[in-house]
């Protein structure tokens, strides 16, 4: 594993040098005031591009816009919306290589899993056109009097805002987006500070699929004038729903600013993921599936497995055989073939793991120990976060075991009982996702029944699809995106009664 990185040891092939602008009603829209901000490369700590500072009139402009495409999208034919996901979709995977490479370099993760994170992006757009194609009609109703013929039809709900974050900066937009469009909804995309190139690429890819102006607008911003624009999207009465992902007390704040609207709010939001392994497991395969949950995008994803908890009769054998596979990870800037660890995507981000790490050892340093990796974090070169596997004895008063880590850091703990793994387990704000790997069939439903989260992988270390709905319980969120429910988020329920 590499411990030092040479951030300029590989030039970016694609470095852009214009201002790229805000996409409003199609059009490419510069901010008055000319203030723009750069997308910086963490890898390199080059910029990227120069980006559009949105604020208070092209946020007013986009809404405006939205507004009105959603007058004559909302009575679209289901086959024309499905038509125009799919011409999305199939550009994107035209350009697949250089929106995977715009992905790498804004956030740091290695090409091949950003190659992976476009085609996971793409299966959302297929799976809406599919589901549109087939379904949204509504149903018939028990009738309350013999003369009546009640139907309950489904509508789009209106315009949409979708906050969307960095860490899979195609797939959490085109989840989004796709589910909205598929509804008859217009969309207004925030995308992160971090990743606004990503967005604005997919803006132009949709001009170029025919998408009507006005269907998807992207306002890029600083995270200053984000706060300013969030406030205003939530505010806006003209704007009927709000679908975010991000971190939780993000997620609380943009609920609070809805509430005045009563805006429909749907919610994807942190995870603390418990990945359990039973003694009853296949090792093995339970150390496949560990190293995927927990080091992919070097642990930035909101189902990470975040704690780690081991049966104590085979707790050195796992921990062994994870160590084994472990030491093959190789950090470096993700543009490099054969890197499997990206740098963290910004500064804030080392400091933030940096800090739980170094904050669970101040807390108890007898009882968190290194068992591979090094205890010394700053042997990175921020923001590359060296990876490391913890034993950790005690659990409660460990900030570790209570916070998202969001970084390439294995905390492992160990448990006697079912029960206590159960127990360990739920002893989180959080319920997201758990993993729990076991060969013992009822054991596996069992477990799964008593877990307080929205999705539970059961020998699997990557469970996410676009077939399935995805979200969380507790303060991970409210609602589902994808599968057969994520449509749901964007429409709204009326009962027509026919008089005979
Ligand atoms: N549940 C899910 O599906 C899911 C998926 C991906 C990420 N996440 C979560 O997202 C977090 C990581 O992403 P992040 O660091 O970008 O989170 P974040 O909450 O800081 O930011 C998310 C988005 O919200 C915007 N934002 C931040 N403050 C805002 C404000 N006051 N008003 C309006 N917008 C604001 C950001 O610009 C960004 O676009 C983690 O907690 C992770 O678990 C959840
Ligand atoms: N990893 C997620 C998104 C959250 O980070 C997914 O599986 O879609």
């Amino acid at each position: 594993m590499l411990h030092k990185v040479n951030r300029l040891s590989s030039t970016p092939k694609l470095v852009l040098s214009s201002i790229h602008s805000a996409v409003i009603n199609n059009a490419n829209v510069n901010v008055e005031s000319e203030s723009s901000f750069q997308s910086i490369n963490p890898a390199t700590g080059l910029s990227v591009g120069s980006v559009s500072n949105c604020g208070e009139k092209e946020t007013l402009s986009a809404i405006a816009s939205a507004k009105d495409c959603f007058k004559m999208f909302k009575g679209s034919l289901h086959s024309s919306r499905a038509k125009l996901l799919i011409d999305w979709a199939d550009l994107i995977t035209k350009n697949n290589r250089k929106v995977a490479e715009l992905v790498t370099l804004e956030m740091g993760k290695p090409f091949s899993e950003s190659l992976g994170e476009v085609n996971y992006a793409t299966s959302f757009l297929y799976h809406f056109a599919a589901h549109i194609r087939s379904g949204l009609v509504g149903e018939m109703l028990t009738p309350g009097m013999a003369h009546w013929r009640p139907v309950n039809v489904k509508q789009p709900v209106g315009p949409v805002v979708t906050i969307t974050p960095w860490n899979f900066p195609v797939a959490m937009v085109t989840r989004k987006a796709g589910a909205a469009i598929a509804a008859g909804c217009s969309v207004i995309n925030a995308p992160s500070e971090d990743t606004p190139l990503v967005s604005l690429c997919l803006a132009k890819l949709a001009v170029e699929a025919g998408f009507p102006p006005g269907l998807f607008n992207v306002l890029p911003s600083t995270i200053e004038n984000k706060q300013r624009i969030g406030k205003i999207l939530c505010e806006d009465p003209r704007i009927s729903a709000l679908s975010f992902t991000g971190s939780t007390p993000v997620g609380k704040l943009l609920s609070k600013q809805c509430a005045d609207t009563v805006k429909r709010v749907h919610l994807e939001l942190g995870g603390n993921a418990p990945l359990i392994v039973f003694e009853t497991a296949d090792i093995d395969r339970a150390v496949a599936g560990t190293m995927m949950a927990k080091f992919k995008n070097a642990g930035q994803a909101c189902n990470a497995a975040n704690r780690i908890l081991v049966q104590k009769s085979i707790y050195t054998e796992f921990v062994g055989k994870l160590a084994e596979k472990f030491v093959k990870l190789k950090m470096g800037n993700g543009m490099e073939k054969g890197v499997s660890i990206g740098p963290l995507v910004n500064s804030k981000a080392y400091k933030k793991v940096s800090s739980i790490v170094n904050g669970s050892l101040a807390v108890d340093v007898t009882n968190v120990d290194v068992i591979s990796g090094n205890k010394d974090t700053s042997i990175g070169d921020d923001p590359f976060y060296t990876p490391v596997i913890l034993s950790c004895q005690e659990n409660n008063h460990l900030p570790i075991f209570h916070e998202e880590i969001f970084g390439p850091v294995a905390a492992i703990y160990s448990f006697d009982t079912e029960a206590e793994a159960v127990e360990m387990a739920n002893n989180t704000r959080y319920g997201l996702q758990a993993y729990i790997f076991t060969k013992d069939m009822a054991q596996s439903w069992r477990v799964s029944e008593n877990l307080e989260c929205g999705m539970v992988a059961v020998n699997e270390g990557a469970i996410s699809n676009a077939n399935n709905p995805f979200g969380g319980w507790k303060e991970s969120g409210i609602g589902r995106e994808a599968g057969h429910l994520g449509i749901d988020e964007f429409t709204e329920d009326k009962l027509i009664c026919f008089g005979l």
